[in-house]
């Protein structure tokens, strides 16, 4: 299973940061900014742009992109928040990107990665992150409960991501607000918005804000995850494919036609 090897290099690279001395969270620069205060005063979809070099389910999908350039790109066409990816084996990232796209733009931005031990929580604070995620299905309950407050504790928002109903229950029992649905299955890669649809309905919009996860293409997709009462959307493939990112954003939003 996919996940299993990325966590077994996850452990090793947690060993490596625990030695690493330059990791300090009195040394951040930036102010922590808020996803959920921002998604709540837009009065439309919320579109979470993802800076995603590769990844397992595709492969190299555009290794040459600047991380600043694109971030910068991202904002101007309306993003609410960058998710930057920063694992290197699986996904081609690293913390240079975030650092990279901290510097260039002033929206929130989400620490993508598999996070497993505070130590890389503590990083990502230092380098700017304004959100980490957590993926329940990569945790035990104990531990998803103990990261979750070592990020609420310094400040950061956390986005808790979930691809059924039992881990949906686990984000639930840990309160929390910025739910992630996850529509690929990460050990089969298939994805399906229905995921959205039936996870959606366990959730109530005043408590928690809804964003749907992977597998966004077209305005019908994006039209359909907000029926289901998506408040945002997370996308990457679309995102860095794109030759057109202005275009690419009218037709997420549901304002434009098919991609
Ligand atoms: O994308 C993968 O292949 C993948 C495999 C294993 C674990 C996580 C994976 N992706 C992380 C993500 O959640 C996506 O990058 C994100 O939701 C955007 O998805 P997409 O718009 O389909 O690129």
């Amino acid at each position: 299973m996919i996940l299993d090897d990325i966590i077994k290099e996850k452990k090793k690279e947690v060993a490596r940061l625990k030695q690493d001395s330059t990791i300090n969270t009195s040394k951040r620069q930036y102010p922590v900014r808020s996803f959920f205060k921002m998604a709540r005063s837009n009065n439309k979809l919320s579109i979470i742009a993802e800076f995603k070099r590769a990844s397992p389910s595709k492969g190299v999908i555009n290794a040459d992109l600047d991380p600043k350039v694109q971030a910068s790109t991202y904002e101007k066409a309306g993003a609410s928040m960058i998710s930057v990816l920063t694992d290197t084996p699986f996904f081609k990232g690293d913390m240079d990107d975030l650092i990279a796209v901290r510097e260039t733009v002033n929206i929130p931005i989400l620490n993508k990665d598999f996070i497993i031990d505070p130590v890389q929580i503590d990083r990502a604070y230092q380098h700017g992150a304004d959100v980490i995620l957590l993926i329940v299905r990569a945790l035990s309950t104990e531990q998803l409960a103990s990261l979750y407050q070592h990020a609420k504790r310094l400040g950061l928002e956390v986005l808790v991501e979930v691809h059924d109903e039992q881990e949906l229950q686990a984000a639930l029992d840990i309160d929390a607000t910025l739910i992630g649905i996850n529509n690929r299955n990460l050990d089969t890669f298939e994805v399906d918005l229905k995921t959205t649809e039936d996870l959606a309905k366990m959730l109530n919009p005043e408590d928690h804000l809804i964003i749907s996860e992977s597998g966004m293409k077209t305005t019908e997709d994006v039209l359909r995850v907000k029926k289901a009462g998506a408040e945002a959307i997370l996308v990457g493939e679309t995102m860095m494919r794109s030759d057109n990112l202005t275009d690419t954003f009218e037709l997420l939003s549901g304002e434009g036609d098919r991609l």
